[in-house]
């Protein structure tokens, strides 16, 4: 990957230029200039999901100039870089081929001259044979018994990209009933293990370096809760599975390597639900519809690689986030999902955007002099309309938001799904148009106040509008839909990072907590007074050891 930084582009420049002019005009008047605005700043992909970037603060110039620091910062080597498997992750020495694990088309992927894809096959293939037969209950418990529980013990991208996509595709689920387990707060466990029973419970330890204290602990602790009922430690074969890329590791836990489903540390663990990672996907709603999940994540990888950049739909949506950050500037990006089974969509892209851009040194080693990865976060719609929404409409701070929404509901129960649809298209329309005072005075008018009456109330009654928003309708979540819309988030993540000049595929910033904790921990085994650290830090440890 070259080594640019995006401010000493042409385009950069030419941006900085281009958006004080472009400041002085708002999303309202840009409707009122352009007639086809929604046409021209629309794009469609596949015939199901449709992406509406027209209300944002953007012109064809902008664009353009978007598109230019694009091709500047070398966007086309990049992609290439990714997809053929160099080792763009550079500060890690790994080659990034999340999108080899979905590579339908079994085109040869090579990593040190080694086609992975033979690797990759045979790990759905093993995949595929034994969510077979633990769905139809040929496998069997300890007792004899068929699973009815699997418990997924993971953190992080062990763990979100599973959960959310169990809960997104829960419409295609079968009689297997999943828990997921992170926290290594003792509750997380002990509360999903009063739910199950050990004689009919399938315990997948999902852990890409199967060392993370939190999974090993929370693994341990299901072992024991597994042992006091099983009695015999060649049981545990028949109720744990891990899911790694550390067979040594996993060997040394007492699961047999029979049980362990690989892969390859050229997945990035934010990035690894394709992976073996996915298998309590699988589990939970058969592998067909899991390899739908890859083949739409394969389609979005297509559309990608080989359509050109003005209708690109995740460059498209990187250019114009960058955009709102960099030159409008936001900190932030809302990701507001009116589907209750993506309700843990946005948790999944804060970890998936925040730990890839989250970076303040560039590829030169240099500190950045822009700003790089937002802030992410949101709810579902309606729930965060009667919680945050305020804020957004106005409040200080410029939250440019992504709505998406399924035009089929899967319960279309009444009017529900008209009910929640109006909300999602009424939101967007009044972030970007706003109530003028003129509009307000005329409401309190034609309810039969006089201005006078009103003039002190009427300004906490105006909204200014010229909020950005992108609107992502889907024709319905389905396995496909969903595969490709995770996959346009993640190519998105991508493009800013490659026009940021940072290394998107590490994740050092998790690791200073981590080395501190490994140091107080053993220093919390005894109740003697702690010294060694900041007034603050030891007055909190000897506090909490005289409370405890
Ligand atoms: O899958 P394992 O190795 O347990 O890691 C779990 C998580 O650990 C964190 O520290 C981060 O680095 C995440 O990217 C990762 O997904």
């Amino acid at each position: 990957m070259q080594n640019i930084n995006p401010t000493t582009t042409e385009a950069w420049a030419a941006l900085e230029t281009h958006k004080d002019a472009q400041s002085a005009v708002t999303i309202q008047q840009l409707f009122a200039n352009e007639p086809n605005r929604f046409k021209d700043y629309s794009l469609t992909f596949n015939d199901e999901i449709l992406v509406d970037f027209s209300k944002n603060n953007i012109t064809q110039e902008t664009l353009a100039l978007l598109r230019q620091l694009a091709n500047e910062c070398a966007l086309p080597a990049a992609m290439s870089a990714m997809f053929n498997g160099e080792k763009i992750n550079r500060t890690e020495n790994r080659a990034v081929l999340h999108t080899a694990l979905r590579n339908r088309s079994n085109r040869p992927v090579l990593v040190d001259g080694v086609d992975v894809m033979p690797e990759v096959n045979a790990v759905l293939a093993k995949m595929k044979s034994f969510c077979e037969r633990v769905i139809s209950g040929e496998w069997k418990g300890y007792t004899g018994k068929a699973i009815t529980d699997v418990i997924n013990i993971g953190i992080g991208g062990s763990d979100l990209g599973p959960y959310m996509v169990t809960e997104a595709l829960r419409p295609y689920k079968n009689h297997l009933t999943m828990h997921f387990v992170s926290n290594v707060d003792g509750t997380h466990i002990a509360e999903t293990l009063k739910k199950v029973n050990p004689e009919t419970t399938l315990i997948l330890v999902a852990s890409k370096t199967f060392t993370t204290q939190e999974t090993m602990t929370n693994a341990m602790s299901a072992r024991d809760w597994f042992l006091a009922s099983a009695k015999d430690e060649a049981h545990v074969a028949k109720h744990f599975a891990a899911l790694s890329t550390n067979a040594a590791e996993v060997a040394k836990f007492g699961i047999d390597t029979a049980n362990m489903f690989e892969f390859w540390d050229w997945v990035g663990g934010r990035y690894s639900l394709w992976s073996a990672i996915g298998l309590s996907i699988a589990l939970s709603i058969g592998f067909e519809n899991f390899e739908q999940l890859l083949s739409g994540a394969h389609a979005m990888d297509k559309h990608f690689l080989s359509t050109p950049i003005e209708q690109n739909i995740p460059t498209t949506l990187a250019l114009v986030g960058l955009w709102n950050t960099n030159f409008l500037g936001a900190q932030t990006e809302a990701i507001l999902p009116y589907d209750q089974y993506l309700h843990r969509f946005a948790a999944y892209f804060q970890q998936g955007n925040m730990e890839s851009n989250g970076k303040y040194v560039g590829r030169d080693g240099e500190v950045v002099n822009y700003q790089t990865g937002p802030i992410i976060w949101g709810e579902p719609g309606t729930n965060g309309q009667h919680a945050f929404y305020q804020l957004i409409h106005q409040g200080t701070t410029l939250i440019p938001c992504d709505f998406i929404a399924p035009a089929q509901s899967h319960n279309p129960i009444g009017d529900h799904h008209s009910k929640l649809l109006s909300n999602f298209f009424a939101q967007t329309e009044a972030l970007a148009f706003g109530k003028t005072k003129e509009e307000v005075e005329a409401e309190f008018v034609a309810a039969g106040k006089s201005l006078d009456e009103v003039k002190d109330i009427v300004p906490f009654k105006v909204f200014e509008g010229n909020k950005p928003t992108n609107s992502i309708l889907l024709q319905k979540i389905t396995p496909f839909s969903l595969g490709a819309l995770i996959a346009m988030y993640e190519h998105k993540i991508f493009v800013q990072g490659v026009i940021f000049n940072i290394y998107s595929f590490d994740q050092w910033g998790v690791e200073l907590g981590k080395q501190l904790a490994n140091r107080i921990l053993p220093e919390l085994h005894d109740d003697q007074q702690v010294n060694s650290h900041d007034s603050s830090t030891n007055g909190l440890i000897n506090q909490f050891k005289l409370w405890r």
